[in-house]
């Protein structure tokens, strides 16, 4: 099959990329930050989730956040929402889009949000129904599609169940999440090839995280499927705060130049994003973890 002519990234650093921050990040620098991602032409970008501040501390200044940041019209500014409580307050902050987020694992749904799979499915029932009753974009995510950090393997039949569980609440797009970056190439293709069966492929997303380095080549995978939505987050930011050592997404700047070699249009402009991935890992006190992000800031610096 040919590849697609066009993507679309979805950026997640603000959101999953600092989440898992030991220091605090000042309102101020998140918005800064969406910002400069909005800026750089994305068409989606993750800047929040109303979960509890007990559970992720990094994620209280959420309402904050989506308070300040220059809206730029037809950018997608979307919040994750575990339950109703999350809804509520991504629909005062204004968000496009909520996620309700799931996994293809009993053990980590249990860490990661306190309850079971079904449990879960069922707290997203009224979440659903509230997003399509208030015109709101919903957005599925499900964890740990690819192995998991406390019962390893994940069959194929667990994440086709959490697809169509997903489907059938109405989602507009899925996320098939590999929360602690374990998959390779051919793997990929065996989970992406389930979640077809079960949801549209042009709605259908590939998260990858770069714990193992290969994250690029299961993009590559997935694109020789026709999967056209990918996340990623600048200067590769990351690791969630239930799947340890996992590193962060894959680096934008990285997905953007595969994708640019390629001849694929994203509409982002890759030399934007090397500028605030080198404003955010600035800020961190740390060097950016985008092979594609230093090399361009390298090159530009002489
Ligand atoms: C889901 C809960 C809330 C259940 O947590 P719980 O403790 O079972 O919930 P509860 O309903 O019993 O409520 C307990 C307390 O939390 C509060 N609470 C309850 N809900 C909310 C809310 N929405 N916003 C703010 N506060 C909330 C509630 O008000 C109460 O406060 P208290 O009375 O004790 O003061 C909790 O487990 C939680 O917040 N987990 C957060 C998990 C999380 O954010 N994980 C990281 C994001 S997922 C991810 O990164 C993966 C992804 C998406 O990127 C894809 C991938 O790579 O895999």
């Amino acid at each position: 099959m040919d590849l697609p002519k066009k993507v679309k990234i979805v950026e997640v650093g603000p959101r999953d990329g600092l989440q898992n921050e030991k220091e605090n990040v000042p309102a101020e620098v998140k918005i800064e930050l969406v910002n400069r991602l909005s800026a750089a032409g994305f068409v989606n970008v993750e800047a929040a989730a109303f979960v509890s501040p007990k559970w992720v501390p990094q994620m209280a200044t959420s309402r904050e956040v989506m308070d300040g940041i220059a809206r730029k019209p037809g950018v997608i500014y979307s919040a994750l929402t575990p339950n109703m409580q999350g809804f509520e307050a991504a629909l005062a902050a204004k968000a496009d889009e909520v996620v309700i987020f799931g996994s293809a694992s009993e053990a980590f749904s249990q860490r990661n949000i306190n309850c079971s799979i079904a449990e879960s499915i069922a707290r997203f029932e009224p979440v659903a129904k509230a997003a399509k009753d208030n015109g709101v974009r919903l957005r599925g995510s499900i964890s740990t599609a690819f192995g998991c950090p406390y019962q390893g393997d994940v069959p194929l039949d667990a994440v086709a169940d959490v697809v169509a569980r997903m489907r059938d609440l109405g989602c507009d797009e899925i996320d098939i999440a590999d929360t602690i970056g374990v998959a390779t190439p051919r793997h990929t293709q065996a989970v992406m090839e389930t979640a077809i069966r079960a949801f549209r492929i042009d709605a259908l997303s590939g998260h990858f995280h770069d714990t193992y380095g290969q994250a690029l080549a299961n993009i590559y995978a997935s694109l020789e499927l026709g999967i056209s939505i990918f996340h990623s987050s600048v200067a590769g930011l990351g690791g969630c705060p239930y799947a340890k050592g996992a590193t962060g997404n894959i680096a934008t700047e990285d997905v953007l130049y595969m994708m640019n070699g390629l001849g694929i249009e994203t509409g982002v402009d890759l030399d934007a994003v090397a500028e605030a991935g080198h404003y955010i890992s600035q800020f961190l006190g740390r060097k950016s973890s985008s092979r594609a992000g230093n090399a361009l800031l390298a090159k530009r610096n002489g």
